[in-house]
């Protein structure tokens, strides 16, 4: 399956910039980091720290970015690009998970830098890697790195302990996680209406279609950072407005997501996904189309897979659509 991350481009916050560190970064690197104030909080950083590590490691971060096995990024002020600490991601390819870590120069502590930066990584990495979780450890005394992660949406799972190279052997560490729910924004559900029983869930109305290429493979989109399930593939389609048929809903979406022109007529009835979420009860007919004028094209930035019937599986879908595919593989 495709990652869909090959060339790093930065990531922006309100006030800063994630980029790849760049060989001139050594110096302040080493500046910051070379303080037992910060060294002392981070399980893999010598202390002292030798002035050569920081270029060794620097070296080291973009041959494994280039790699996809881990994101370790400057994190640098947008309007001067000075650089005030570091965020980063170990990928565990097998566990679909990765380990979040970052520390910030104590000459820029009390900003809030930490939650921006690792709050920033934490969404991309759910919406662009092929992970499902987030873990990320603290050390028992260090309070503040704890309340770092908590404050962007990480939740303490349990204890252990972890070797500190800074500190010269083992020490009890909290244990954090996140997944996609925890970073998810409010799900847009539509109001309930009044007469609805109180534990009842708003339906939400979602058409979405299966484009079939003369190949045989089926087009899946990837929800982009800031949606509800960022990260996970899903057929492409939208929510139907007041007034629209799931059908003119369709037209509609292709045309804004993916460029293309279709007609009512090419749109076949296949199945639905009657799913509750948390916060609403979706009902989603997905029709098949195999006609279509005009080139796919990833309209909103989004990334597509054509995919064969039997790769389907291997991507993360949302649960609703799991009857769908099972569907799917066995008609195609
Ligand atoms: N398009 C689509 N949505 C799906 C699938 N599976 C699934 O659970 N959903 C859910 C995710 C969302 O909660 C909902 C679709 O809502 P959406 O927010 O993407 O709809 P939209 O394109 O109209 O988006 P927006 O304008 O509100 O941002 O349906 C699927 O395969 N395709």
């Amino acid at each position: 399956m495709p990652d869909s991350v090959t060339a790093f481009a930065p990531l922006a916050t309100e006030r800063f910039l994630l980029r790849p560190l760049r060989a001139e970064d050594a110096a302040e690197l080493h500046r910051l980091v070379n303080d037992w104030e910060v060294a002392k909080t981070l399980a893999r950083v010598p202390f002292p720290y030798p002035r050569d590590l920081a270029d060794e490691w620097i070296g080291s971060t973009a041959e494994r970015v280039a790699a996809g096995e881990a994101y370790h990024l400057a994190i640098a002020r947008r309007e001067d690009d000075v650089l005030v600490g570091c965020v980063g991601l170990t990928l565990d390819v097998a566990a679909r998970s990765a380990e979040l870590g970052y520390w910030v120069g104590r000459r820029h502590w009390g900003q809030g830098i930490a939650p921006e930066a690792a709050g920033r990584l934490s969404r991309w990495a759910l919406a662009n890697l092929n992970i499902d979780r987030l873990t990320a450890s603290a050390l028992t005394d260090n309070a503040r790195s704890a309340a770092v992660l908590t404050r962007i949406g990480f939740r303490e799972t349990g204890a252990g302990a972890q070797d500190f190279l800074s500190r010269g052997g083992a020490m009890p560490v909290r244990l954090f996680e996140a997944g996609r729910a925890d970073f998810a924004p409010p799900p847009a559900a539509p109001a309930a209406a009044p007469e609805a029983a109180a534990d009842s869930k708003p339906i939400l109305l979602v058409a979405a279609v299966g484009l079939i290429d003369a190949d045989n493979r089926v087009l899946l989109a990837r929800r982009p950072e800031g949606k509800p399930l960022a990260g996970l593939w899903e057929f492409p389609g939208g929510k139907v407005h007041p007034g629209e048929t799931p059908e003119r809903a369709l037209i509609r979406e292709l045309k804004e997501e993916l460029g293309i022109d279709v007609t009512e007529a090419c749109l076949a009835p296949f199945a639905f996904a009657s799913h509750g979420y948390e916060a609403f009860h979706l009902l989603m007919p997905l029709y098949l189309c195999r006609r279509w004028q005009g080139q796919v094209t990833a309209m909103e930035g989004q990334t597509l897979a054509w995919v064969r019937p039997m790769r389907l599986a291997d991507y993360a879908m949302p649960p609703a659509d799991r009857p769908l595919v099972a569907l799917l593989r066995d008609f195609l």
